[in-house]
């Protein structure tokens, strides 16, 4: 059994357990469930950096990386950085994050916000929805294309964008559909760990132009990004990179002045 297949595993009783303590009906009449957010995809394709910056504690592939920083602290100075958008890790078992985490970004930010997640079911976004999220993830090694079919049709009528992953061509060729808003594509093989930014590279040109080409995982330097660029990625999500220094939101700062410079 991989660590995708442990977690998504856990999170199936995760989920279950979930839906009997909070009924849909109490998500859906949230204060945040009818807000309407700015547009992650319209921000990335207009700006030059393209950085989505990522609150992450720990995860199954590096332990801690930091869990002394607040999420007030991270979120502002990832603002204060000038990124395009925040990705809050809410699985609390691999990643030491929460539904809390995303509301607590929420409140601090109007910055689009993603729910960086493994999302099995309809539930999660309306939970999404109602802690402030406005983009979340489609993970497409865990999910078949009916799923990412109808999770992708129930986000986008519930005004959330979708930020769809994929690792490999095969992952990539099952999940095109006009439901999707962004699509990423991730350098870490979730399975084994493996980090290339060559795998963004490999799939730049079978990714069509109507999608938003986001590179995820393992980007540490602004040449990689100038290179990226070059096969037409106009987002560039990075977490451990600003996470594991003294202060994410400086480190943030610096990476996207140096990018510009
Ligand atoms: O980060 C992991 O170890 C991991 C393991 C298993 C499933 C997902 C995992 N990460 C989720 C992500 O996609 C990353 O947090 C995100 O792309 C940022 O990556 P990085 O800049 O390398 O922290």
């Amino acid at each position: 059994m991989t660590i995708l297949d442990k977690i998504i595993r856990d999170k199936r009783q995760e989920v279950t357990l979930r839906k009997n303590l909070i009924p849909t009906t109490q998500l859906e009449s949230s204060v945040l469930f009818n807000r309407t957010g700015t547009s992650m995809a319209e921000l990335l394709r207009n700006s030059k950096s393209g950085i989505i910056a990522e609150h992450k504690r720990r995860s199954p592939s590096k332990a801690v990386i930091n869990q002394q920083f607040s999420v007030f602290d991270v979120i502002t100075g990832y603002e204060n950085a000038g990124v395009c958008g925040i990705s809050v890790l809410t699985d609390g078992k691999y990643f030491g994050g929460s539904l809390d985490d995303l509301l607590t970004a929420r409140a601090t930010t109007n910055i689009p916000l993603l729910r960086k997640e493994f999302i099995i079911d309809e539930y999660q976004l309306l939970e999404a929805k109602a802690f402030g999220a406005d983009v979340i993830l489609l993970i497409a090694a865990v999910l078949e294309r009916k799923e990412i079919q109808q999770l992708s049709t129930t986000a986008k009528n519930l005004g959330l964008e979708v930020l769809l992953e994929v690792h490999n061509l095969e992952e990539l060729e099952k999940s095109l559909m006009p439901s999707i808003d962004l699509l990423g594509v991730n350098n870490r093989n979730l399975k084994t760990f493996e980090v290339s930014i060559d795998t963004s590279k490999d799939l730049a040109s079978a990714i069509p132009d109507e999608f938003v080409k986001v590179s995820e995982s393992g980007i540490s330097s602004t040449e990689a990004i100038k290179e990226l660029q070059n096969y037409g990625y106009q987002g560039f999500l990075i977490g451990e990179h600003f996470m594991k220094t003294e202060h994410a939101g400086n480190a943030a700062t610096s990476f996207i002045q140096s990018l510009q410079s």
